[in-house]
């Protein structure tokens, strides 16, 4: 239907925003900003898209409840400011990665990829995202109902990586072959979780089956695969890892669940910490010490398995749990790998989670990016833009320059990954993950919180440098509200320390690299 048109001068009582106008009269008193405001002289009759959106984000203006506020247009002129549609990209600069922004190159993706970005943006926008905000907010696991389309879509099988698994299904409505499938389509899946997603939300859509379900697929017997993969890949069971304990974190080597044998069988007896989607996981890919050494078993939901909640810093959508194994019974078929080799099942296992990890780390960070790009550009104080403020325009460059370093260094491993099989991943690219990891995470709080310098760090320069990296600032008080302006940053600010820990702790993971650098320092190497 047409809207009816005015001129500004006939909008007496009511407001414009971007062309269009709006009637307030009934909603004033609802207004969460107050009535007044609305009625001020500088805001009623006025065209008030400036103020607008220095006070609200765009999407304020598309939720039902407000659209119907409009009620008609001004005459000759027409919104500007519009939301991208499902699949759209931004032209913001950086708020993309360079492969994907206009006129430029990528030695790595093709068009190929870029069909499945659009197809794969397009899905989480529109399935996930809603389920996210919802999620996010009341705690409750992910909707059977989103799994089911994530499944439908075959997103669960892809998250596992390119393989056999794959094969003979239909991948995102068609748009890759499985056996085109590689490590840069599985990343792009990881990058749109992340972008539509709060941290906890990120965990919650199955990270868990993700990391546990790895070490059945390369480890288990034919026919506990068969009786497991079907029902995690079509969403029906859910598996997670339960490695670490409050005994031992990132020191899998100090793990108290042991594991003795009964004839056919394993008594499995312990506890388990931080296990993310433990609280409603079906499955857990267990890691335990046996007579001879760490094994690691599939334990089933049952019979002395008990699962709590433990509230952490984020959403509790992340089902993350604290587990009890009080003399679980757990068949011997259920040993993945050898007895005794655990620690080779657990370790290989780690690099395709740590640059999962990544991928979603960077992905964040890069919304983060553009948050603070579209935020310092519309806020206006004393009659400017943040943006002209040196101090605003040297933290805004140091965040691009972060985010492109951790962009670059991500795609290089991936093509590497894409060159070599399992075992030669394992060996080659442990280092350089566990390098990358520590990277990306300290790149991520630095965009988050700033950078913190050791207190003899003294020089002119480096003090600067303290306050050149930080969307909390750029944001001020909205960052610290869970709603509104800074939502966004308030969850990334909270939530971005997390990618330190999990899948192992950043200084570790730092050290890792080093240590796989020295194994492989040939012994004549002399200065
Ligand atoms: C169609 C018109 C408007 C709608 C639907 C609307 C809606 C809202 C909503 C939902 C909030 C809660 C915070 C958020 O979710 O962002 C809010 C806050 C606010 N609004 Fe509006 N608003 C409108 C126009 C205006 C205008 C013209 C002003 C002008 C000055 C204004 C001033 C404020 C203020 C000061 C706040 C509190 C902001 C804060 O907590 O940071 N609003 N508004």
């Amino acid at each position: 239907m047409a809207l009816k048109e005015y001129t500004i001068e006939e909008v007496e009582k009511w407001i414009v925003i971007d062309s269009k106008v709006y009637n307030l009269t009934k909603f004033a008193n609802l207004h969460p900003g107050g009535a007044n405001i609305l009625f001020a002289e500088s805001v009623a009759g006025k065209d008030a898209t400036q103020l607008f959106f220095g006070l609200h984000r765009q999407e304020v203006l598309l939720k039902p409840q407000y659209t119907r506020l409009q009620i008609g247009k001004i005459a000759g002129q027409e919104e500007t400011i519009r939301p991208l549609a499902p699949g759209e990209l931004s032209e913001v600069p950086y708020a993309e990665p360079t492969w994907l922004s206009r006129g430029y190159y990528s030695p790595y993706y093709t068009e190929g990829h870029r069909k499945f970005q659009v197809a794969a943006r397009k899905f989480f926008m529109e399935v996930v995202q809603p389920e996210s905000v919802r999620c996010e907010e009341s705690g409750k696991r992910i909707s059977q109902e989103v799994v089911d389309k994530m499944s439908e879509a075959n997103i669960i099988a892809m998250r596992l990586g390119p393989g056999k698994h794959l094969h003979g299904r239909t991948l995102l409505g068609g748009v890759v072959k499985p056996e085109e499938f590689d490590y840069f389509h599985e990343g792009i899946i990881h990058a749109e979780l992340a972008r539509v997603s709060s941290r906890a939300v990120v965990d919650g859509l199955l990270a868990g089956l993700v990391i546990g379900v790895p070490p059945i697929l390369n480890y288990g017997s034919p026919e506990l695969v068969a009786k497991v993969i079907p029902d995690a890949i079509s969403g029906k069971k859910f598996v997670a890892l339960a490695i670490s304990e409050a005994f031992a974190g990132s020191d899998v080597g100090g793990l108290q669940t042991t594991a003795v044998r009964d004839g056919d069988y394993w008594v499995v007896t312990g506890t388990k910490k931080w296990i993310t989607n433990g609280t409603f996981a079906d499955y857990f890919t267990t890691g335990c010490k046996t007579e001879t050494g760490f094994t690691v078993l599939l334990i089933e939901r049952g019979p002395g398995v008990t699962t709590k909640q433990i509230k952490t810093g984020y959403s509790s959508v992340a089902g993350t749990a604290y587990i009890t194994f009080d003399k679980v019974r757990v068949p011997v078929s259920h040993t993945l790998g050898k007895v005794g080799n655990g620690m080779q099942v657990i370790l290989s296992n780690f690099n395709h989670e740590r640059w999962m990890v990544i991928a979603c780390s960077i992905s964040a960070q890069r919304l983060i990016v553009e948050e603070c790009l579209k935020w310092s550009s519309q806020r206006m104080v004393f009659g400017k833009p943040l943006t002209s403020q040196a101090v605003i325009r040297a933290k805004l460059a140091a965040m691009i320059s972060r985010v492109e370093a951790c962009q670059n260094w991500y795609e290089s491993v991936t093509f590497q990954m894409n060159q070599m099989n399992y075992n030669e991943m394992s060996n080659k690219l442990a280092g350089p993950i566990g390098l990358l990891k520590q990277f990306v995470s300290r790149t991520a709080r630095e965009t988050a919180e700033g950078q913190e310098y050791p207190s003899d760090v003294s020089s002119r320069h480096s003090k600067l440098a303290i306050f050149c990296a930080d969307a909390t600032q750029i944001f001020g008080g909205r960052a610290l509200t869970t709603t509104g302006m800074g939502k966004l940053i308030e969850n990334y600010h909270r939530t971005s320390g997390f990618d330190a820990i999990l899948a192992g702790a950043e200084d570790v993971l730092g050290d890792l690299g080093v240590r796989q650098a020295l194994k492989k320092m040939p012994r004549n190497a002399r200065l």
